[in-house]
């Protein structure tokens, strides 16, 4: 399949031969553009109808050409969540909970590619640095492939469950003395000087695996399109990437028209909504950002620039939520539905009931919220915003008395 990389500043273009991430010229993301007549041609449009969504099945979409580095990811559940609809005072909600991937979070639709990529590319050993979810992916998917990986993650600042995957898969483990933005600095510049590939979402590859969460909502719709997707938003690859995904389905005719992209972040990391609401064309990084939902602590997201396109470019918008708030969703989400989800995915729930309250969402929507990683993921959490659990005598008496009172 043909294909390239395109800055999306200068313009300038890169062959798909080339280990870059951005734009030797000046320094702007890049982006995977395909010969999308060609695609059109070739696409088995009955398959795509009829087989169940996953993320290979979109393989006439995705830039890899070998035998992918894969543990059946993607084809995670759209959930009709009518009793959260009713709450919140929409019309249609959908959750897509991303947290039922393998490794229990989205970020493996980006490492099935952005691995693939890395083996097909000859790389020998991958790296990123992690607010934990991307960690535990590339340590998953590394040991899959049978390469090393490195982690860099900001001390005392990622979540258990995440840091136990990384280790039990055998990536070498470091943590900083710093925020993830000095991690992703540091691992930047290790991996323009050393001979490893760097599968942050700077790496448009891993951004093209991202994209078919788009793919499989609108296959999960009996190929309909939400009027708006909502989605935490941190260092901003993943809005992106559904974006473009959407964008490509229209381009080649599949669907005729895009979802509103809504980008929720917290109120202690909000660079993104701050540059939104100020309509600004880039952010003004935060030095120290501070939230519960440690997957989103980030306050110079690296994919900004694209992300404040897809926001503007399909009409979507930026809000912030609390702390408070999103511990609210995450609790509606587990106690109405059933969905276990960790601090930073709530955020999606969180937003799109206060943009509802404030009247900036129509009620007649039919809205998709994204939740990106699974409950099990952050248990320190949970234990600190649940009530604690009674210990009674083992007799019927105080079993009686702890159930009934
Ligand atoms: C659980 C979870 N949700 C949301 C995000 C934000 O995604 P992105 O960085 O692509 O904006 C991340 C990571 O950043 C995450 O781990
Ligand atoms: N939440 C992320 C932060 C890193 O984002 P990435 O998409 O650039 O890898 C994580 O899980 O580490």
């Amino acid at each position: 399949m043909d294909y390239y990389l395109k800055c999306i500043e200068c313009g300038a273009d890169f062959d798909k031969t080339e280990i870059i991430y951005t734009c030797r010229k000046c320094d702007g993301l890049l982006d995977v553009i395909y010969d999308y007549d060609e695609i059109k041609k070739n696409m088995d449009m009955e398959k795509l109808k009829t087989a169940p969504p996953s993320v290979w099945k979109y393989k006439d979409l995705l830039p890899i050409a070998i035998e992918p580095v894969s543990i059946r990811e993607g084809g995670t559940p759209l959930y009709k969540c009518d009793r959260l609809a009713k709450k919140i005072g929409v019309k249609e909600l959908y959750v897509k909970h991303e947290g039922m991937n393998p490794t229990g979070s989205f970020k493996d639709r980006g490492m099935t590619v952005g691995v693939s990529k890395a083996i097909e590319l000859g790389m020998k050993t991958v790296a990123c640095a992690s607010t934990g979810n991307t960690s535990a992916a590339l340590a998953i998917y590394g040991a899959k492939a049978g390469i090393p990986s490195v982690v860099l993650l900001p001390a005392g600042k990622v979540a258990l469950g995440k840091i136990g995957q990384a280790l039990m898969h055998g990536a070498k483990v470091i943590m900083i003395k710093g925020n993830f933005d000095d991690a992703l600095a540091l691992v930047r510049e290790l991996c323009e000087q050393e001979p490893i590939y760097l599968l942050n979402s700077v790496n448009p590859y891993r951004l093209e695996g991202q994209k078919t969460i788009a793919f499989e909502i609108v296959d999960q719709l009996g190929f309909k399109v939400p009027d708006r997707v909502v989605l935490p938003v941190g260092n901003a690859g993943n809005i992106t990437a559904i974006n473009k995904g959407f964008k490509e389905f229209v381009t080649l005719g599949i669907t005729d028209k895009r979802p509103k992209m809504t980008g929720i972040q917290t109120e202690g990391a909000c660079p993104i909504v701050k540059a939104y609401k100020a309509d600004a064309d880039d952010i003004t990084p935060e030095k120290n950002p501070e939230t519960i939902a440690t997957a989103i602590r980030i306050g110079d997201p690296v994919n900004a620039r694209k992300a404040l396109i897809a926001i503007k470019e399909s009409g979507g918008m930026a809000e912030s939520v609390t702390d408070a708030e999103l511990v609210q969703a995450q609790k509606d989400l587990a106690q109405l539905e059933g969905i276990g989800v960790e601090p930073a995915s709530a955020t999606s729930v969180a937003g799109l009931k206060k943009l509802v309250d404030a009247g900036l969402i129509s009620k007649d929507e039919t809205v998709v919220c994204v939740t990106t990683g699974h409950l099990l993921k952050d248990p320190e959490e949970v234990i600190s915003v649940c009530t604690e659990p009674v210990t009674v005598e083992a007799n019927l008496e105080a079993l009686r008395k702890a159930v009934f009172e």
